[in-house]
């Protein structure tokens, strides 16, 4: 059976890290380049960090995947990055499979139709880790029963997006089948600006950040009498990499667009 080429963006980042040793340690992978904006035409294996690895660090997308032309671009960078890569990737016909969060809405709709033309597939996922979509999914279940719900993402102090990929993610699978409605007091006030966190379609999302937490997120619904909390935590970030396994393998079967990792989980 033939390898499955792959380039990771992002290497020396947490998540690329791990995405990079996945790789290297699955037999049928191939790692055929990383994409780093630094460290151009050195080894992984020279990197700190690294113990192994011959692939070639590129700094130019282009050289990367006219060089190596690969199947599948593993993308782990940050938001501005991470569509311009994805966007490359598939003008080369490479299936981006994309952990970076913060993508707007309009960047979605662009990917969708760039698959559509390309016949290629592409792979967005705001949260690898399986545990986060049942929550996702159970928080979507949930909000059929109660319209009323505040979602807290807790993250490390590192993180450059907020709310998190997962929260919006979150918020709009509840949009689906929440009845709209604004919540708390219709006379409610700030008396300091962000006090009740960011509005989506009336229900509002916090965003902690703290040294020492890794990816947790709480889902609250209320109602009179009871509410009902859906939790989950990631303690490391090994939690996301069978999602990526999984995204890698689906892509290569893809010739569309997927948004969230719901949608491939059984
Ligand atoms: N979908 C999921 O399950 C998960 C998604 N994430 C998301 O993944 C992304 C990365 O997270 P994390 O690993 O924690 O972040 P890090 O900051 O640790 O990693 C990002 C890496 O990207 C590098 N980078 C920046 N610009 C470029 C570029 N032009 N080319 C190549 N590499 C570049 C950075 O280098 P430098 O530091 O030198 O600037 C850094 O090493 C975030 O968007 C995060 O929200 C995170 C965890 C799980
Ligand atoms: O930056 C992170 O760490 C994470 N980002 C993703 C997000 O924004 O939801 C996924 C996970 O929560 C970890």
């Amino acid at each position: 059976m033939e390898k499955v080429k792959i380039v990771v963006a992002g290497p020396r980042g947490r998540m690329g890290k791990e995405a990079v040793n996945l790789v290297l340690e699955t037999e049928n992978y191939e790692l055929v380049g990383v994409l780093d904006y630094k460290h151009e035409g050195m080894k992984l294996v020279e990197l700190e960090g690294f113990t192994k690895g011959d692939a070639l660090v590129y700094t130019d997308i282009h050289q990367c995947f006219k060089e190596q032309q690969p199947d599948v671009l593993i993308d782990l960078t940050t938001p501005e990055v991470g569509m311009e890569h994805t966007v490359t990737a598939l003008e080369y016909g490479v299936r981006p499979v994309v952990g970076t969060t913060g993508f707007s809405s309009g960047d979605l709709r662009k990917l969708d139709a760039l698959c559509e033309q390309t016949g290629r597939g592409c792979i967005i996922a705001p949260n690898f880790a399986v545990g986060a979509v049942l929550m996702m999914k159970f928080s979507q279940m949930a909000a059929k029963y109660f319209n009323d719900v505040e979602i807290i993402e807790l993250h490390h102090d590192q993180k450059l997006d907020a709310p998190s990929g997962t929260a919006v993610k979150t918020a709009e699978m509840i949009s689906t089948v929440r009845e709209a409605k604004q919540q708390g007091h219709k006379n409610e006030k700030e008396t300091i600006p962000g006090a009740r966190g960011a509005n989506f379609d009336g229900m509002h999302i916090h965003s902690v950040r703290l040294p020492g937490l890794i990816a947790h997120q709480q889902v609250m619904f209320g109602s009179d009498g009871q509410t009902l909390s859906i939790r989950h935590d990631s303690y490391n970030r090994a939690s996301f990499m069978s999602g990526v396994k999984l995204a890698v393998d689906t892509v290569m079967e893809n010739d569309h667009f997927v948004y969230g990792l719901e949608n491939i989980i059984g």
